[in-house]
């Protein structure tokens, strides 16, 4: 038996160890042969992630090494299985092969070297990426405020000092860069070369940024990982420790690269030294990923929040933007209901635009041009459309090949993309034509630079199906290079000959049955049957016996098998060198194509909206500075697609903050009516319409005028948010406190149901002084529904506060609901004939009638909506009402009488036989017996 020794201790596992001491917090994938190795804790760790089998590398050892291993061939699956849990992988693969490794001088042993590393924010594979959404590594670099506002438990004062609204009025106009930001981030895509720096005043500001980029890994201090888990929740992404630039090779020349990339960009602010520092990590984080590559860096783009309309994270999915509240699917959202995008570029940018609608009239105005001029135009659209169709992600594509990884199919999409251009160019060009003005809009024309140059080499190189991998050739026309050309027709000459040897030797030796054939052991041979060897000339060779056949070379043989194999070899050695030259030209390529792409994407995202605005009757929204908005005949762009054409009922809004807009309107509307009446749906239509308005969309409307919104804030809805460990009516008292503390005369505010979380009386005072700060200290635009009748008095009281009520007809106990908006406060709230239609027992519901009866008695007899809101209340008043509207009526009757009183006043007579009757008569004289 071997002596044990131990395993860890061989020139293999050393170089193992090696590579993972570089890579410590990362899996290290060992490439040995067909197979991608993990050891030690590596192995342990992932071998129930991946479901694998770990063993052990030499079992005879002291101590096995454990390891666990997965086919190369199949690492795609793991490596995604890998990074959606989290995890960090760095591959090692083989840089030469075993005989390489053997000829050379130095170690025996293969030599192996990292090639990527692949983390969340560092993916580029196909496989790993969803075409529609970017891939963001955000690193975030904060400010003194942050570290001052963040504990160490991730928690954040409430109510942010500077957050409040008179603070905010005065301070406007002044320069806000002499407030310390809270944080600069950076939001890198390598995928795409998506570059964005901005800084943030506000953790509020660095909340909302984060879940509009939405990214994959935040690279952040330690010390902000218990607040970016505790703000963003069951959202929160990967997270990686990364401390400013100190463990960096050269700061200086990252942020001197970063400063020039910016420049390059031309945004003309001054990048602040936190948000270079911030670009700087992300970048060195980046490329750490990609050792010896180069990324595609088209330019640094700032990010300026102040320029768009703010939709935080509660806004995006309390409004549904890009997911659905009740299962999270696109089906149903806003982006769902307006992306006819064919392309991922445009599918991306329809994203980011919606994610940042613009503050900028003359930008916004562009964008409707582009839109306006595509309408209208169906035929041709439709031709854009399908041209598009063929377009592939061309910036994907670009940056691939400028990190070497594009393979020859990746090529031919490239290829098909710009083959697509020059007509796309063209049917522009027609569209130009057509129009009065015989001009274009700026913003739908795809530049000069087509790329018809590239366009031609790819498609005078590559042959017309390449090949998905490069390693087998296949790839390369003959006809661009000479030397190729000459070693495929000496390779296929010496084939030609190889059967032209066959059907000589078998003639020559009238054996018929005699067969030319190569294996990678004898390389070419005669294989002769058994029964015919006595036929076989003496000067060939025998090589191997088989049960009925033997095996020759003959010398012609040999050497006509070097020339084939030779020819072979060279040729597909000339085709790589071929295939990498055709992919350094795409790669120099990358800037000119990333611009086209940006281009076709824009074109794309128009056309889709504007495809969207004539299918579903949309129009052009006039935005204005004023802080108005007035819709004409409004529609909810996704539940008017749910319900089918025709079915929903429009509605008008005017709403105005200060003095401005017509008489009528109102800074803030009180919405009262039944539940299922449409009050949610009119105030998210507004919303939706409004951020369409932003986005340079059109909008479901007959009119609309919408001045400049700064923020929406939305309180709706009230789901637990037990992720992050808070109640329903905490979650909603926090982002009310929110709206207060933030919004601006500028924003747009919807309230759905404040207080309903708590007790009556705490939730209506709530109410009422909410609605009174709004519209008394802060002015906005702002829509509230709610069941508390008592808030229509504020009309009385506010000179900007309109009631109205979504209005139903009401036939026989049974109502019918109009979902239309009409002046003045609901009659009733009809909320036991909702209970009806949602199928409550019907005698449920008589009991809930007679309660309510009772209740709206006592009501009248002492109204609380005539009681002093303003009065203080006498000390023995602070307790909560009696809710029991039975307890004094039911003093005076024994439990029995009350019982069998009830019982009487649910029957209905006309329905009984007699011999209900009389059996009825029986049961409530024994329980009236009973109960003496
Ligand atoms: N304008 C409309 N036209 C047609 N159908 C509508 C309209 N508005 C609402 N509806 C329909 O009524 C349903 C309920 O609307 P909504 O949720 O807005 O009611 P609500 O008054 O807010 O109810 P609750 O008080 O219970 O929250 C919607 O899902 C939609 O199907």
């Amino acid at each position: 038996m071997p002596a044990p020794h131990n395993s860890a201790d061989s020139p293999v596992m050393r170089q193992f160890l090696a590579i993972k001491g570089r890579y410590p917090d990362a899996i290290v994938m060992f490439r040995m042969g067909d197979f991608y190795e993990m050891f030690f804790e590596d192995a342990v760790t992932v071998g129930p992630v991946l479901d694998i089998a770990v063993t052990s590398r030499d079992k005879n050892a002291e101590d096995p090494v454990p390891m666990a291993g997965v086919p190369y061939h199949a690492i795609g699956g793991y490596l995604r299985t890998l990074v959606e849990r989290g995890f960090k992988v760095a591959i090692a693969e083989q840089m030469e092969t075993p005989e390489e490794a053997r000829k050379r001088k130095g170690p025996k042993i293969v030599r192996r070297e990292v090639v990527r590393v692949v983390t969340p924010g560092a993916l580029l594979d196909e496989e790993h990426l969803s075409g529609g959404e970017p891939n963001y590594l955000v690193a975030l670099v904060p400010g003194p405020r942050a570290a001052a506002l963040i504990d160490d438990d991730g928690r954040e004062p409430q109510a942010p000092t500077d957050g409040n609204a008179k603070s905010k009025s005065k301070a406007k106009g002044k320069a806000k860069a002499a407030a310390p930001l809270a944080a600069a981030l950076a939001a890198l895509d390598i995928s795409s070369s998506e570059f964005v720096v901005m800084g943030c005043r506000r953790l509020e500001d660095l909340r909302a940024e984060l879940a509009r980029l939405s990214p994959r890994e935040i690279l952040a201090p330690a010390s902000t990982h218990a607040w970016l888990r505790a703000s963003l929740g069951p959202e929160c992404p990967a997270l990686t420790t990364g401390d400013s630039l100190d463990g960096a090779a050269d700061p200086a020349s990252l942020i001197g690269r970063v400063r020039h990339l910016y420049e390059e960009g031309g945004t003309g602010l001054a990048l602040g030294a936190d948000e270079a520092e911030a670009a700087a990590t992300a970048l060195a984080y980046a490329e750490a990923t990609q050792p010896g590559q180069t990324l595609l860096l088209h330019r640094l783009r700032r990010h300026e929040p102040s320029r768009h309309l703010i939709l935080d994270e509660t806004s995006l999915r309390n409004l549904e933007i890009f997911r659905t509240l009740r299962d999270g699917q696109a089906r149903g959202s806003l982006s769902w209901a307006v992306d006819r995008t064919q392309t991922s570029m445009g599918a991306r940018l329809l994203r980011a635009w919606m994610g940042a609608p613009l503050l900028d009239i003359a930008a916004i105005g562009a964008r409707q041009d582009g839109i306006a001029a595509l309408l209208g135009e169906s035929r041709l659209r439709a031709e854009l459309q399908s041209r598009l169709k063929d377009v592939r992600d061309v910036v994907r594509l670009a940056a691939r090949a400028r990190l070497g990884t594009i393979s020859p199919r990746q090529l031919g999409a490239l290829r098909a993309s710009l083959q697509a251009v020059p007509s796309l160019a063209q049917l522009l060009a027609e569209l130009g034509t057509r129009r009065t003005d015989k001009c274009l809009p700026a913003i739908l024309d795809l530049g000069t630079d087509l790329l018809a140059d590239l366009c031609k080499r790819l498609e005078a190189t590559l042959v017309d199906d390449p090949p998905a991998v490069a390693r087998d050739g296949g790839m390369i026309r003959s006809s661009v290079d000479a030397v190729l050309a000459e070693q495929r027709e000496l390779a296929a000459g010496g084939r030609t000959k190889l059967a032209a040897i066959e059907s000589r030797e078998r003639e020559a030796t009238g054996i018929t049955s005699l067969k030319v054939k190569h294996n990678n052991v004898f390389g070419y041979f005669l294989e002769v049957p058994k029964a015919h060897i006595k036929k076989v000339p003496t000067n060939w060779v025998r090589k191997q016996t088989l049960v009925n056949a033997e095996r020759y070379v003959t010398e012609e043989l040999a050497g006509l098998e070097a020339k084939v194999l030779d020819a072979q070899t060279l040729a597909l050695a000339r085709e790589h060198e071929l295939f990498e030259a055709l992919r350094r030209e795409v790669s120099d390529a990358g800037e000119r194509l990333v611009t086209l792409g940006d281009a076709l994407a824009t074109l794309d995202v128009l056309a889709g909206l504007a495809e969207v605005a004539e299918v579903h009757d949309f129009v052009r929204p006039q935005l204005l500075d004023a802080p108005e908005l007035e819709i004409r005949e409004g529609r909810h762009p996704v539940v008017e697609r749910m319900l089918g054409a025709g079915r929903f009922v429009p509605n008008d809004t005017e709403l105005a903050a200060g003095t401005h807009g017509s008489a009528d309107a109102a800074r803030l509307w009180v919405i009262t009516g039944p539940n299922m009446g449409g009050k949610s749906t009119v105030m998210r239509q507004v919303a939706l319409i409004a951020i369409l308005a932003h986005v340079g969309s059109f909008v479901p409307a007959a009119s609309a005028r919408i001045g400049l919104i700064d923020r929406v804030f939305t309180r709706v809805g009230a789901a637990d948010d037990l992720g992050r460990g808070d109640s329903t009516f905490m979650v909603e008292m926090r982002e009310t406190a929110q709206i207060v503390a933030q919004a601006s005369p500028r924003s747009l505010v919807l309230l759905d149901e404040i207080g309903r979380g708590t007790a009556t009386f705490d939730g209506l005072a709530l109410a009422w002084a909410i609605t009174e700060h709004l519209h008394d200290q802060v002015g906005c635009r702002t829509m509230f529904a709610t069941h508390y009748h008592e808030l229509c008095g504020l009309e009385a009281r506010l000179a900007g506060v309109r009631n109205v009520h979504v209005a139903v007809h009401e036939h026989r106990g049974k109502i019918v609901f109009l979902h239309r908006v009409e002046p003045g406060p609901a009659g009733r709230s009809y909320g036991i004939q909702v209970g009806r239609l949602a199928g409550l027992p019907a005698r449920l519901l008589r009991r809930a009638q007679r309660i309510l009866d009772r209740l709206e008695a006592q009501e009248r007899a002492a109204p609380s909506s005539q009681l002093d809101l303003f009065a203080p209340r006498a000390p023995d008043d602070q307790g909560q009402a009696t809710l029991d509207p039975l307890a004094n009526s039911a003093a005076a009757l024994s439990p029995a009488a009350a019982d069998v009183l009830a019982e009487i006043e649910d029957c209905d007579p006309d329905q009984l036989t007699p011999r209900d009757a009389q059996a009825l008569i029986y049961r409530l004289c024994d329980r009236l017996r009973a109960g003496e």
